[in-house]
């Protein structure tokens, strides 16, 4: 049976460990290292799909937990699919509910055969499973999809960490029976364990003996040192099957983007420039700096020099800073627009720096100049 996602590795970097690839769906092929726009309830933020695609968004990320809740698999399904609804024709990556649940809701109780917890917005008692996660992806469409599992907060005991790594496994097993139709979506395994190198091993040795087409890496971005995510990417991903893909879930600034595509990873996802563009904050090829800040008020340039996005290319920082300061929603669109072309030109900056074998010296000027090296 021909696999619904395949992996096609283009080469390494010399200089780092970095790869080059093209991850290949039914709704088209994106280029790897890539970064994935997240689109929670079926919308990027203030994206239009066309400005999606100008900006050259290879792929996007959904939620099966929003999504279930509002407005429901059912009325997704029967829209045709969550291609259809949101009338987005390249791929779309949905995550399991799994972490939102962690994350989102109160009063959880995880037992083997599911969470039982409360609807974040009405209280409703409510329970999910690796087979509901399935069904409701199934009915979603999603090229690609998240096996339900377990994120355990920051920090956690070895021992819990150990006992959620071994129910993670079983519930893989149980999302892999479930699915009913792998030759139209791709599900990925998620390997757990925190900062154990240990339950790293036996986590990854799990889910790569139940060859799944894809492998993500659950669980950090959670609150621990950069440093500690680095270390755990570097014993984690050397354990991920080569041919095949490597998402890094959850991640990130621009730095851990970097450091992840260093140690092997090829696919991202992260909330952050959506998130932190609602409040003005801005990522410019010199650092981060926050529109709102009077200094801008009669700063007439754009807002990055180096950047050429809709928004840099038509509006002066005066006028996002004043569209911000009046809480106009089209300045958020427009900090939203220029945030989202920052990291999406960023990993088209990476992926060149892979073709000439010059990662490691990219890393250098790049954190140079956005001020990362600052002590
Ligand atoms: C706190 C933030 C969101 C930054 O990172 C994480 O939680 N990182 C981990 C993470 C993000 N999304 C996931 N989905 C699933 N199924 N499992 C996970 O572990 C995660
Ligand atoms: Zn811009």
């Amino acid at each position: 049976m021909t696999a619904a996602v395949t992996y096609e590795h283009i080469k390494t970097c010399k200089q780092t460990g970095a790869r080059l690839g093209i991850v290949h769906t039914p709704h088209g092929s994106f280029e790897t290292p890539a970064f994935m726009p997240v689109g929670t309830q079926a919308t990027v933020k203030t994206m239009s799909p066309e400005e999606l695609k100008a900006m050259n968004a290879g792929i996007i990320l959904s939620n099966t937990y929003h999504l279930w809740l509002r407005p429901g698999n059912d009325v997704i399904k029967e829209a045709g699919g969550l291609h259809k609804f949101m009338n987005w024709d390249r791929p779309i990556l949905t995550d399991s509910g799994g972490f939102q649940v962690f994350s989102l809701s109160e009063f959880r109780n995880i037992k083997e055969e599911g969470v039982h917890f409360r609807n974040h917005m009405n209280g409703d008692k409510l329970f999910l499973s690796p087979e509901k996660a399935m069904h409701i992806q199934n009915d979603l469409g999603s090229d690609i999809m998240m096996a339900f599992d377990e994120c355990p907060p920051f920090p956690a005991t070895h021992e819990y960490m150990k006992s959620s790594v071994e129910r993670t496994s079983r519930w893989a097993e149980r999302c892999l029976e479930a699915h009913q139709r792998p030759q139209d979506q791709g599900l990925f395994g998620i390997i757990q364990g925190g900062e154990f190198e240990d339950l790293r091993k036996q986590s990854a040795q799990d889910l790569v003996s139940l060859d799944f087409p894809g492998y993500a890496i659950g669980g950090l971005s959670v609150g621990e040192p950069k440093d500690v995510m680095n270390r755990a990417l570097e014993f984690t991903t050397p354990l991920m099957p080569a041919n095949k893909p490597r998402y890094l879930m959850g991640v990130g600034s621009p730095d851990s983007l970097i450091d992840g595509a260093i140690r092997g990873i090829d696919m991202f996802d992260c909330v952050l420039p959506t998130r932190i563009a609602r409040n003005g904050t801005l990522m410019t090829s010199t650092g981060r700096l926050n529109i709102k800040n009077a200094a801008f008020k009669r700063d007439f340039g754009p807002i990055d020099e180096k950047c050429d996005c809709y928004t840099c290319t038509n509006y002066s920082r005066a006028y996002v800073h004043h569209l911000i300061r009046a809480d106009e929603t089209f300045g958020i669109r427009l900090t939203s627009y220029h945030n989202l072309q920052f990291l999406l030109n960023l990993m088209g900056q990476v992926r060149q720096a892979i073709r000439e074998d010059r990662l490691g010296d990219f890393r250098e000027e790049f954190f140079e100049a956005y001020g990362f090296n600052k002590p």
